[in-house]
């Protein structure tokens, strides 16, 4: 499979900051891909970095096999939905829409048109009185339409309602499946994405803590819940994640795939077990992680 995107020791630093850091990692070509983190764990300072928007502290990055940096070749084939993404003064967003059309060779006026209607999006109003979600909305349109190559959606859906996110998410995976091409969507509502994404990247502090395809995480992970007592007797055999406990109530969160003496003892001791959810995993993994660096 061709690699897209491929960092080698990557790291970004702001003084004491290890905004991303000494990360290898690479993404194929023609998948959506799924960059996951909490709060502050680097996934914009990553999208900046490969769209060479910021100088790397060391390292290397590699996109379309080229480095991004002052790049047209790469740059034209690369559409980068911003997170607080800000405009001119007086712009509207049919004036966005217009420069983003000529940005990109592959723009798709139709899908354009349709996704203003769909999210309704308000052509001839000033920018800055826009909702939120309205703003987020032209990024939307914009990272759909433009058909670039490789897309980047930082948080594309902040202050959209749920219906407007699901309609996002359609429209995204339908023009998708039309049009394959290489889509890296940072993002919070993790259930809410995993029906998108063929892959799963999870960062943390800057590090890279998880890369999987979806697929195969379906055995990544289980929660087993029961009594606290059976729980305790449970949790020896297995590689805890997280653990959580409620009055005599426990559940844990355990890394897969499950050998078949402890799916018997968590039968025996009737436990309930059900796949751990993508969020579940997330959770899991980074809190995890987080005690680890705790210890260290
Ligand atoms: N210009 C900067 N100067 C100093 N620190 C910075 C700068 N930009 C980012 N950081 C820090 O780098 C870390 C990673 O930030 P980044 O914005 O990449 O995280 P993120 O995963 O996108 O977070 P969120 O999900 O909250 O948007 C954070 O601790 C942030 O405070």
């Amino acid at each position: 499979m061709t690699q897209v995107i491929e960092t080698s020791a990557l790291s970004k630093h702001y003084k004491a900051v290890k905004a991303v850091n000494d990360l290898t990692v690479s993404f194929d070509e023609n998948r959506i891909h799924g960059l996951l983190g909490r709060n502050g764990a680097g996934k914009t300072t990553l999208m900046q970095l490969l769209t060479g928007q910021l100088f790397a502290t060391s390292g290397d990055i590699r996109v379309f096999g080229e480095s991004p940096l002052e790049n047209t070749t790469v740059m034209q084939r690369t559409c980068f939905i911003q997170e607080g993404q800000t405009y001119p003064d007086g712009f509207e967003p049919r004036h966005v829409i217009s420069i983003a059309a000529g940005m990109h060779e592959k723009w798709d006026q139709q899908r354009a048109d349709e996704l203003v209607e769909m999210f309704e999006l308000p052509m001839k109003r000033k920018i800055k009185k826009l909702s939120r979600g309205q703003l987020s909305a032209i990024g939307i349109i914009v990272g759909i339409a433009s058909r670039a190559d490789l897309t980047f959606f930082d948080e594309p859906y902040l202050g959209l309602d749920a219906v407007a996110r699901k309609n996002f998410y359609d429209a995204l995976l339908a023009d998708y499946a039309a049009h394959p091409r290489t889509i890296l969507i940072s993002s919070h509502h993790i259930d809410e994405v995993a029906p998108l994404l063929e892959t799963v990247t999870v960062i943390d502090n800057g590090e890279l803590l998880m890369q999987h395809d979806v697929d195969e995480l379906a055995d990544a992970a289980f929660a087993f819940a029961g009594t606290r007592a059976a729980v305790d007797q449970f949790t020896g055999s297995v590689q805890v994640l997280e653990r959580t406990d409620i009055g005599g109530l426990s559940t844990v969160v355990v890394r897969g795939p499950i050998t078949q003496d402890a799916a018997r003892l968590a039968s025996d001791l009737r436990l309930d077990k059900s796949r751990a959810s993508l969020q579940d995993l997330f959770v899991a993994v980074t809190e995890s992680a987080r005690k680890a660096r705790q210890k260290a």
